[in-house]
């Protein structure tokens, strides 16, 4: 694609000289990806500054650099305010602007996000639809998986993803919005056709630094949504009324609205909720009808992903029908309330809560099955929100009869100073700290007789702790199941 054309997409009203003959092969923001004929952007980070490898990229056959200020190189340097900002849009309009040509369903909120676009992909698949996914745990194209990095991608990556969904015939995409993503511009340039929102409540304050802030970074997602009657494609923003952050994002977009909720009325209500081990029933109010469903999902959390994947699904005009069979026959998603099952005589459970709220629905709804007393071992991830860590330890007093502080993934921090973070919100608590967390779930699985339930929090389907910069092999599944057969083994 010619330089002069991609520069048109970014400021239309702005001549360029000497780039009219130059030709872009790739757009790149790693100098160490870099090859003849790429495109630079340069990125100020929050580790290094990608300024400073301009030079090295020219070297390494760079033809052109974007840039936030002026650069001395022989090769044109584009000034621009945000460069994050033009390798969104350069991205897009370098790949053909890919999400126009996809149905494209964006889910953002603190909690929930992963649960609810594997229900909707599940949903758009049993309809028939070649889809993709994009999320926590990986990208999904058909049924090929692929390693991810964030759990929204940068820019590049994202419309270079959307291109090869696009490429291979899928049809329907859906992907998490993570706040960051949002505030860091990547999703700029996607054209979203349905916004759903989960839910907000308190996490990454080490980055939003304020409830306002965090809220207002969802918020983006809404705004971006477009007009309910622009194009040839309704807008939908599916909005959660028992939240109040839903209120303001009503304001922000001009998208139709599609409301759901348990508490109060919505388009899509759920009422009667009656749960067991084996799952949860409800009548569902829409705005064609009411019916009886039988969900494998348990937890009133998990009737709001199931509410909002509904009107998600809804708004993609897959027929009610369709959509409650699907529903019904969602088993669940991987370290979301997973249970380890290695014949013991006590439940385990494996889950992704690593947010205040997450952790009190999960131990809310553990409290509900179990027969005797609660075991949580549970931890807060370094270099992350440190105002999360003693409430997550209240939260956990509070709800389990026996509470077992230990590391998730301390990253650079120091996991003694994390557990003292935790401990220092429940003074007059009782508890253990177990700073090695495989050492932690033997502890937990050696206590445990029959009729307890142990929950292990905060890693869910993560199969590696990081210390320090290093990933190290750990599945808390695994984990749970060698400390039961040592157990075992043990008491012969
Ligand atoms: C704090 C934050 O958001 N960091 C993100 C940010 O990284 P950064 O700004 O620090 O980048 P950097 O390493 O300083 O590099 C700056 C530039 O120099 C370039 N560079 C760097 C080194 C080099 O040798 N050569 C070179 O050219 C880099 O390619 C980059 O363009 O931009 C990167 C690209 O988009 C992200 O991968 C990275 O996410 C890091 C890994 C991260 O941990 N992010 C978390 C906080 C995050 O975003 N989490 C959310 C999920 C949260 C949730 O699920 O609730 C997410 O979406 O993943
Ligand atoms: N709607 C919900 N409301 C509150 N808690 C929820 C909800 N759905 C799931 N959870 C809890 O949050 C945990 C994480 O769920 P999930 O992975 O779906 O969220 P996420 O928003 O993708 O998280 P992340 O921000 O880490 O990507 C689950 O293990 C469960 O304990
Ligand atoms: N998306 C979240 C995941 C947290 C998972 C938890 N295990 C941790 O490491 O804190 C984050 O990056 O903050
Ligand atoms: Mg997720």
């Amino acid at each position: 694609m010619k330089l002069h054309t991609l520069l048109q997409k970014l400021q239309p009203y702005l001549q360029y000289n000497d780039v009219d003959n130059i030709e872009i092969q790739s757009i790149e923001n790693d100098n160490r990806k870099v090859e003849e004929g790429s495109l630079f952007v340069c990125i100020k980070g929050y580790t290094v500054d990608g300024h400073d490898f301009a030079a090295s990229a020219v070297e390494k056959g760079a033809v052109a650099v974007i840039s936030e200020k002026e650069l001395s190189l022989k090769v044109p340097v584009i000034v621009v305010k945000s460069t994050r900002r033009a390798l969104s849009l350069l991205s897009d309009a370098f790949y053909g602007q890919p999400s126009q040509q996809l149905h494209l369903i964006g889910v953002t909120g603190t909690n929930g996000k992963t649960t609810t676009t594997h229900i909707i992909d599940k949903i758009l698949s049993d309809a028939g639809q070649k889809t993709g996914l994009m999320g926590t745990m990986y990208t999904k194209i058909g049924q090929q998986k692929y390693e991810i990095k964030n759990t929204t991608p940068e820019s590049l990556t994202l419309q270079r993803t959307f291109k090869q969904m696009k490429d291979t015939g899928v049809t329907s995409a859906v992907m998490e919005v993570s706040s960051h993503s949002l505030d860091e511009g990547r999703v700029h340039g996607c054209d979203f056709d349905v916004a759903v929102f989960t839910n907000l409540t308190q996490d990454h304050l080490d980055y939003h630094h304020t409830m306002d802030e965090y809220r207002r970074a969802k918020g983006l997602l809404f705004a971006q949504l477009g007009n309910a009657y622009h194009y040839d494609r309704p807008k939908y923003a599916v909005l959660n009324v028992d939240d109040p952050a839903s209120y303001d994002y009503e304001k922000s977009t001009s998208a139709y609205i599609l409301t759901y909720g348990i508490d109060r009325d919505a388009d899509f209500r759920a009422r009667n909720i009656e749960m067991n081990a084996s799952g949860t029933t409800f009548e569902l109010d829409s705005p064609i009808g009411t019916y009886s469903l039988h969900i494998q999902l348990i937890g009133k959390f998990s009737v709001y992903n199931v509410l909002a994947s509904i009107a998600a699904a809804f708004a993609s005009n897959i027929s009610m029908e369709q959509i409650i069979q699907s529903v019904e026959s969602v088993a669940g998603v991987a370290g979301r309330f997973e249970t380890v099952d290695a014949h013991q005589d006590f439940t385990v459970i494996v889950d992704y809560s690593h947010t205040p709220d997450s952790l009190e629905n999960a131990l809310k709804t553990v409290q509900q099955l179990a027969k005797k007393r609660i075991f949580t071992v549970v931890g807060c991830g370094g270099d992350r929100d440190r105002t999360k860590r003693p409430l997550m330890a209240q939260i956990t007093c509070k709800h389990s009869t026996d509470a077992i502080f230990t590391s998730d993934n301390p990253r650079t921090e120091d996991p003694g100073s994390i557990l003292k973070d935790m401990e220092a919100g429940v003074k007059n608590e009782s508890y253990v700290s177990i700073i090695d967390r495989k050492e932690a779930i033997q502890y937990a699985v050696n206590q445990a007789e029959p009729g307890d339930c142990i929950l292990i929090a905060g890693k869910g389907h993560e199969t590696y702790q990081i210390i320090g910069h290093e990933h190290f092999d750990f599945d808390d599944r695994l984990v749970a199941k060698e400390a039961i057969e040592k157990k075992k083994t043990s008491s012969k």
